[in-house]
């Protein structure tokens, strides 16, 4: 990436974890701006990263090759309709919002070669996960550069069909918040059955952390994994069981099912 320049438009908390990323990964501060209406925001940015900031987003654009959108869905139309403007034909624009299709980014924005993706907050302590939909429009160089983007913060994954950033959203969008909410269970279940709140909470944490490391390092699948924990007749599989006999791996379909439908519900409303 050593001749991309980067502007990022909305310098709130996933443009803040990927300008992080970018920095440690050896890109120049030179090479990125940020523009936001918050004061306080872009003052933070600066500091954090050494990197110029505009309350102007046609100033972050200008010499830019790869522009990101990095503002809330319900801002999207507005922004690109006001930047549209401001771009040149062969800048890649980037966008993370969820639920905001190509099709409505092309519409506001004109013909622009885009690189619509669903990273997640783990970007934050370069442990993300995102997945990557290119139109037809974008080079191979701008996918690289795309790639080069979303891989500093963690692993980034291209998909065939932009439909499936409905289900990435569902899996690794939304996912760190269903294992904090796993953790905060386990935690309270942990004190009720008699154990203080901060070891209830260490344990919990080291055991999520210990079970992530080996699902990544193991060659063997998490099934197998979970069978080796599992002695018969011991504690594990009375606990396996009542979380099946309650239905947990319907639960989980349906609640990802939920989120997977309202990133096209939100394509649908958002859209226009
Ligand atoms: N938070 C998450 O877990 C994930 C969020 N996303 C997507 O990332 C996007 C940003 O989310 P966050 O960083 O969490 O939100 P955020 O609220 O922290 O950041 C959005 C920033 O955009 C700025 N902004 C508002 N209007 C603007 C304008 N007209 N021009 C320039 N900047 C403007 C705001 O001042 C704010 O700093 C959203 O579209 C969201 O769907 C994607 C994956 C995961
Ligand atoms: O909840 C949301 O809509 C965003 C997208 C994925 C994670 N946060």
């Amino acid at each position: 990436m050593s001749k991309t320049r980067i502007a990022f438009i909305g310098a709130g908390n996933m443009a803040a974890s990927l300008i992080g990323g970018l920095r440690a990964k050896g890109l120049e501060a030179a090479q990125i701006r940020a523009s936001d209406p918050g004061e306080e925001t872009r003052a933070r940015v600066s500091a954090e990263h050494g990197i110029e900031t505009f309350a102007d987003n046609a100033q972050a654009i200008d010499g830019a090759n790869v522009v990101v959108l990095a503002v809330k869905p319900q801002a999207m139309k507005a922004v690109c309709e006001a930047i549209r403007p401001s771009l040149k034909p062969d800048q890649l624009v980037v966008s993370i919002a969820a639920g905001i299709t190509c099709a409505s980014m092309n519409n506001w924005l004109g013909a622009q070669p885009i690189v619509r993706c669903m990273p997640n907050t783990p970007a934050l302590v370069r442990q993300g996960a995102s997945g990557l939909f290119a139109t037809a429009e974008v080079s191979a160089e701008q996918r690289q550069q795309a790639q080069e983007l979303l891989s500093a913060v963690g692993i980034a994954l291209w998909l065939n069909e932009e439909q499936q950033l409905d289900a990435v959203t569902a899996v690794s969008g939304s996912g760190p918040a269903y294992f904090f909410l796993l953790i905060e269970a386990m935690t309270a279940a942990g004190v009720k059955l008699g154990l203080p709140a901060d070891i209830a909470a260490q344990l919990t944490l080291q055991t999520a952390l210990g079970a992530a490391h080996m699902a990544v390092s193991s060659d063997v699948d998490a099934a197998e994994l979970r069978r080796r924990v599992t002695s018969p007749a011991g504690t594990t599989e009375a606990a396996i069981k009542s979380f099946q006999a309650n239905g947990f791996e319907a639960l989980v379909e349906k609640a990802l099912g939920a989120a997977a439908h309202r990133s096209a519900e939100m394509a649908e409303q958002l859209g226009q």
